[in-house]
Parts: structure tokens; C-alpha cells; sequence
């Protein structure tokens, strides 16, 4: 069997493969039509962030059942276009953590002391002495945006540097950040407290431009911005006018909106206090070594074993299990997606249960497909079918999982509340057929939709008129409905509207519909 690496790898990943008795082709800086041109004579692919696996590419890849990525981020796949060939996308999401955080710290050090504006200004011969004047880190505060591993391992490494640590996490308990001496607080109070700020969250709907125009403007004019996340997070735009006008002191950013990038796509380069480095977050030798060895093992295990380990588009079980409760685990992950997005809060805990023919089956990989659900929308890739239950203990969710015969109306049925520290919700889904999953119950509303795509949520009076306006609105921003559930609830008068739409909702959409009569509420949802 054959495996393409289309990016840099370590060369004892290479090894690896080559001793397990896989045929190695190392063919680096390949062009899209390039790859597209060879990829039909490999079972595997290995990349990092470089070469782009577009639906168009896998149309090529007849003999594909693997995509490696040596590292976490997984951006550059077409995750659905590869579910659909059957080809199973695997990533090393352990192995350039504490590099990552690394980078984030050289890059506070580099921006408080003025170093690479010193280095270019000596070597171009100049001695300015009196204009780098820098700002000592002891006693300082570090905001932490997105306080994951490897915004843990950057609070860590300040607290080592005498700092206070403060942290903005949502999704993530308070007691498990002070556990490690971070201080939770909202995203205003951490933009105006922090000295540097520095940002450690995966690019999500939640997150694309979270540092935005209003952030900047309520951080300390001292303050400091360094990103080694994911181009997006920060509206550059934004960091640009935030920097020129000195509202802010300085930005260092190794992750863009458009990579390769360069002074034309991104102005930033042109600012002499904004410091860069091309997406070298995980660049060290001891990274490359570590996701190196785990993907070449995980590729070689999957290709001459059939072992799975650490895939994003498919659960570690038996072909023997999936057969039986394969439709079920799609439910369950449905499900889990769905309950993110619609949770406000922490989530504290999940209360599963399986009714009628589901309760004789072997739930467990059911549980663990509703958990990577729940935490797909919040930390992307970094969640997978193996570290879902661990990421669900870490964060100190309480899982209660029962079995009943009794169900509502259907033959088996998946009922789920999740509680967080602002309320709680409760899905039931079931599976028609063989394999149509269908959402039945949206907490006291009953209906009977496949949550898929984008999609807008309306929670309204039961009265007429409504669905008209809506349709009115939702035209006028040109947005197409594909489909539509009313789910109703008699005693209250109140109904649930679940569009399907050929476009994601926008936020002043959103606003929009939320402002017509008799709407209580709209949320706009994606899956
Ligand atoms: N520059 C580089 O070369 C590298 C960049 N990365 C990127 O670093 C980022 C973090 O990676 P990990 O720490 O491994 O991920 P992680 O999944 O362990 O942590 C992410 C954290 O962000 C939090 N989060 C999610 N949505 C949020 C929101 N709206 N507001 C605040 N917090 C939110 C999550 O609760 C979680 O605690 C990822 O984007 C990853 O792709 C990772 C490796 C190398
Ligand atoms: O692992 C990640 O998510 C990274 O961003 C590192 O990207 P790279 O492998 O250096 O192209």
C-alpha cells in the first residue's frame, strides 16, 4: 500500500511508515492540480495546514481510505466531502500543545522588550538606544482566551513569570480554571484587565472575528494582543485601526485570515508595532517529532490493521457494533451538536436516556458519539471519538446514562437534557427506518424535523401571520427556505418554527426576525 506526504514531515515519521512496510512517496510543495493528478495511486495521504483536501481532490482519490494530519487543526479538509468517500480523516491532536504555548509567551517577551524592532534597527546600522524602551511582565496580567490545553499551558508558563492569569472560557467550569489558579471572567473585563492578552480558541461560528472592533476598544491602551490560535479570530481589519490609532500598544499575531500572507492581503505587515511570524506556532523540532510519530503510527495501524485511533469522521468500534448501532451514533452525535448550540452556559450535566429497542443495544459508543457532538461546535478538531468522555471528565461534566422500555410515541427513542449553569434543554430524537434520524422533541415542543445545514429556530405565538412576515424577511435578505417544521405546544398557544436554509442566518438577520411581532426568541443554528 502506498501513503503521499504532501507537507513537511519529520523524517522518523517517514521511517515509521517505511518500517511497517508502507511504499513512501515524500512529494512536498505540490500545487492543487499537481496532487489531483497523482492522488489516485495512494491508499493514505499525510499533510499538515499546507495542502487543501477539497471535495474536488477526493473526486480523484479512488484507492483514499486515509487522510493524516501530522497536528491538531484541520481546516484545509473537507471533512463531509471525505465522510462521504469513505475516507477516514485522522489527526495528532497531543503532540505541539506546549510548543504552541511556547510561542505565545516568545512572542509577549518579544513585543514587551521591542526585540525584533531592535534587531532590524541595529542591523540596518542605527543605535536607539532611547527609543526601545520596554515593560517588565512580573506583577502584569495575562488574559487567556480560550483556556484549553494550550491556553492552560500559556497561564502556567506566566504564572511562572510572576503574573496574574485571568481567563475568558465559557464552556469551561470555573472550578476546573481555578483548580489551575486561572481567574474566569467575561471577554469585556478581560480585555480592560489584561496587560497581554493572548488568544488559545479554535475558529468556530462562535469565534470568527470574537476579537473585534469593540474588544480593542475596551483593552488598556498598554495592552498587548498575541494570536498563535487561528487566522479569523481577530478581525484584522480592526487590529489595524486599533494599532495605528494607538488605542492598543502592540499585536503579535503568527496565524491570518489568508495564509500565505503577505503586505498586500494583510496591512498589518506594513505597522511597526505589530511583530508576525508565518504560522511557525508548532515549528519546533520536538513538535514535529511528536505528531510525526503519532500520525505515521496511527496511518500504518489504520492501513495494514484496520485500527482506528484519534479519527474525526468515525467512531473507534468494531464493524460488528457500528452495524447495529451505527444509525444511532449519527443520532446521538446530531444531538449533541444541536444541544451546544443551544445551550447557555457551562454545560454541568448530561442526562442520557436510551427507550425501547435502543435500551437492548450497546449505548456506550452512542454516549460517546453524543459527547463529540456536544463539544464539536466549541473545540472543532481538538474533539474526536476517543478523547470525548476524557475532555467530558477534565471539564467535570456528570454523566448520567439510564435504559428504559418505555418510550413516547417511537419504537426507539434517544432522550438527552443537558443542564448548564444558565438552564437546561431536552432533545429526543429516534431513528426512522433504518437510518433516517429525525429530531421528535425540542423540550416541551413536539415535531418531527432532520436538523441538517443552516438553519433558523423560531419561537413565536401561535397565531396568524406569522410564518408570512417571517417569509417576507427571510426574502428580502434573499435567504431560500428548504424546509420548514411547526412544532406546537397547545396548552401554551406557543409554537417552534425550524427552517432549513440554503445560507447561514447573519446576525443582523437574526436581529431582524427577532424584532417581528408575536417572536419571542430566533436562534440561528448550523450542522
Ligand atoms: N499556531 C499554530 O501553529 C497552532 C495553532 N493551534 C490552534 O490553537 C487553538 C487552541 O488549541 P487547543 O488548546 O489544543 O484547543 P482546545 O480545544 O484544548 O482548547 C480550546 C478552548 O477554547 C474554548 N472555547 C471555545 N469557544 C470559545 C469561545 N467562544 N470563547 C472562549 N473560549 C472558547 C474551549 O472551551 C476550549 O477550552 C486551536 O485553534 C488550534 O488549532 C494549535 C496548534 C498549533
Ligand atoms: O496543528 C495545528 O493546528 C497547526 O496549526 C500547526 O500547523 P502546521 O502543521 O505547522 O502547518
Amino acid at each position: 500500500m502506498r501513503v503521499l506526504i504532501s507537507d513537511n514531515l519529520a523524517q522518523v515519521g517517514v521511517d515509521i511508515l517505511k518500517q511497517a512496510g508502507l511504499e513512501v512517496d515524500v512529494k512536498t510543495g505540490l500545487g492543487p492540480d499537481e496532487i489531483k493528478a497523482v492522488i489516485g495511486g495512494y491508499e493514505g495521504l499525510i499533510i499538515r495546514s499546507a495542502t487543501k483536501v477539497t471535495a474536488d481532490l477526493l473526486e480523484s482519490a479512488s484507492r483514499l481510505k486515509v487522510v493524516g494530519r501530522a497536528g491538531i487543526g484541520l481546516d484545509n479538509v473537507d471533512i463531509p466531502a471525505a465522510s462521504q468517500k469513505g475516507v477516514i480523516v485522522m489527526n495528532a491532536p497531543d503532540g505541539n500543545a506546549t510548543t504552541t504555548a511556547e510561542l505565545a509567551i516568545s512572542m509577549m517577551m518579544a513585543l514587551s522588550r521591542n526585540i525584533p524592532q531592535a534587531t532590524a534597527s541595529m542591523k540596518s546600522g542605527k543605535w536607539e538606544k532611547k527609543k526601545f524602551m520596554g515593560h517588565e511582565l512580573s506583577g502584569k496580567t495575562f488574559g487567556v482566551v480560550g483556556i484549553g490545553r494550550i491556553g492552560s499551558i500559556a497561564a502556567n508558563r506566566a504564572q511562572g513569570l510572576k503574573m496574574k492569569t485571568i481567563a475568558y472560557d465559557p464552556h469551561m467550569p470555573r472550578e476546573v480554571a481555578e483548580k489551575i489558579g486561572v481567574e474566569l471572567v467575561g471577554l469585556e473585563e478581560l480585555a480592560a484587565r489584561s496587560d497581554y492578552i493572548s488568544v488559545h480558541v479554535p475558529l468556530t461560528k462562535e469565534t470568527k472575528h470574537l476579537l473585534s472592533t469593540e474588544f480593542f476598544a475596551a483593552m488598556k491602551p498598554s495592552g498587548m494582543l498575541i494570536d498563535c490560535a487561528r487566522g479569523g479570530v481577530c478581525d484584522e481589519a480592526a487590529l489595524y485601526e486599533a494599532l495605528k490609532s494607538g488605542q492598543i500598544a502592540g499585536a503579535a499575531l503568527d496565524v491570518y485570515a489568508q495564509e500565505p500572507t503577505t503586505l498586500e492581503n494583510c496591512p498589518l505587515l506594513g505597522l511597526d508595532n505589530f511583530i508576525c511570524t508565518p504560522h511557525l506556532g508548532a515549528s519546533t523540532s520536538e513538535a514535529q517529532e511528536n505528531v510525526a510519530v503519532a500520525i505515521a503510527e496511527q496511518v500504518a495501524d489504520y492501513l495494514l490493521k484496520g485500527t482506528v485511533t484519534n479519527a474525526v469522521n468515525v467512531p473507534s468500534v468494531s464493524d460488528e457494533v457500528l452495524a447495529q448501532v451505527g444509525p444511532y451514533i449519527t443520532l446521538g452525535e446530531m444531538l449533541g451538536n444541536m444541544h451546544m448550540q443551544l445551550a447557555r452556559g457551562g454545560v454541568q450535566e448530561v442526562v442520557l436516556e436510551y427507550g425501547g429497542a435502543l435500551a437492548d443495544l450497546n449505548i456506550s459508543p452512542i454516549t460517546v458519539a453524543f459527547l463529540k457532538g456536544l463539544f464539536m461546535p466549541i473545540l472543532k478538531e481538538a474533539v474526536n471519538y476517543v478523547n470525548a468522555p476524557i475532555i467530558a471528565r477534565d471539564r467535570g461534566i456528570k454523566i448520567v446514562e439510564s435504559r428504559t422500555d418505555r418510550t413516547e410515541d417511537f419504537i426507539n427513542q434517544l432522550s438527552v437534557k443537558v443542564i448548564t449553569d444558565a438552564g437546561e434543554n431536552v432533545l429526543v430524537g429516534t431513528v426512522f427506518g433504518k437510518n433516517e434520524p429525525r429530531l421528535v422533541r425540542l423540550n416541551t415542543f413536539r415535531l418531527e424535523a432532520l436538523p441538517s445545514g443552516p438553519m433558523l429556530l423560531v419561537f413565536n405565538n401561535d397565531v396568524p401571520g406569522v410564518i408570512g412576515a417571517l417569509g417576507t424577511e427571510l426574502g428580502k435578505a434573499r435567504v431560500n427556505i428548504s424546509r420548514m417544521t411547526v412544532g406546537q405546544e397547545e396548552k401554551s398557544k406557543q409554537n417552534i418554527i425550524f427552517l432549513g436554509t440554503d445560507q447561514l442566518i447573519t446576525s443582523e438577520l437574526l436581529e431582524r426576525v427577532r424584532a417581528l411581532d408575536n417572536i419571542s426568541d430566533a436562534q440561528a443554528l448550523d450542522l
